[in-house]
């Protein structure tokens, strides 16, 4: 569905990616792991258009993205929720929600059919659809953020970090709401320092490194990999299903 090949991107002189190969087929949640600095975050601008590559391709379907505006991939279905501190805090929870269809905006009934459906998806938007997004807590944000992008139904949603700054009844919930866009048979790619708990949501992961794509694979191939286990989950490699239990790693 979304293959990035030889992708080279950064911010006035320097590369940040140097030369990313990936590939995420559809209907799989795929993880990007790596360490500060990797260029995980990088990759996902680079997908929805905030950042030109200056070499390589970002092909969505087989259709070339790399070239396009951020408004015309997002007609194309790729949607970001980006780190943090996307509300606008002064409007209300159902008006940050219908900006994320601001390009539907003309076709009212269409509007208020795909506002139901995210209302049915994330009843939070419902309960507090008045207040301010100001008001709410960090999770519940999240939350509003997830929502917003689901307005106009895409096909790939990217995640920068959901889990930052979340208390655990938020990761919860926003845990629920990745495997249920899964589940409806969207596509997710997110990158998440909490490895942990972005490998146990994810079908596959891809580890990153100085701008590179280290490791590729299953979620549990990358999570079980002894270097990523050395490097990210503390302590040795994992030997059997005990020691996976010991590190909090079985997932129901
Ligand atoms: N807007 C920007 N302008 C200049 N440099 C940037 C910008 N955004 C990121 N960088 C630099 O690009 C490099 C990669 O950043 P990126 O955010 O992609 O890393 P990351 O793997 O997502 O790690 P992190 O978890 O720290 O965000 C870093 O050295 C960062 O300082």
């Amino acid at each position: 569905m979304l293959t990035l090949s030889g992708v080279v991107a950064g911010y006035g002189g320097g590369d940040v990616l140097q030369g990313v190969d990936l590939h995420c087929a559809a209907q799989t949640v795929t993880c990007i792991v790596g360490p500060n600095g990797a260029g995980k975050s990088t990759v996902l601008r680079v997908i929805s258009g905030l950042l030109r590559p200056r070499r390589g391709e970002v092909t969505m379907g087989g259709q070339r993205t790399d070239r396009l505006a951020p408004d015309e991939i997002l007609r194309r279905g790729i949607t970001q929720v980006p780190q943090s501190h996307a509300l606008f805090p002064g409007l209300s929870v159902r008006e940050n929600v219908l900006m994320g269809g601001y390009l539907l905006r003309r076709d009212r009934r269409l509007l208020a059919e795909r506002y139901a459906q995210v209302v049915e998806r994330i009843p939070l938007v419902a309960e507090r659809s008045g207040e301010h997004a100001g008001n709410l807590s960090g999770g519940q944000r999240r939350m509003v953020e997830i929502a917003r992008c689901l307005m106009l139904e895409p096909k790939l949603v990217l995640l920068d970090e959901p889990s930052l700054g979340l208390d655990p009844r938020s990761l919860a919930e926003v845990s629920r709401v990745i495997s249920d866009l899964h589940e409806a048979g969207v596509t997710v790619l997110l990158v998440e320092q909490n490895v942990r708990l972005g490998l146990g949501l994810a079908t596959h992961g891809v580890v990153m490194e100085g701008g590179v794509v280290r490791l590729t694979g299953s979620a549990a191939e990358v999570r079980d990999h002894p270097e990523i286990a050395e490097l990210y989950l503390g302590g040795r490699p994992l030997q059997n299903d005990a020691d996976r239990r010991a590190r909090g790693l079985e997932y129901g």
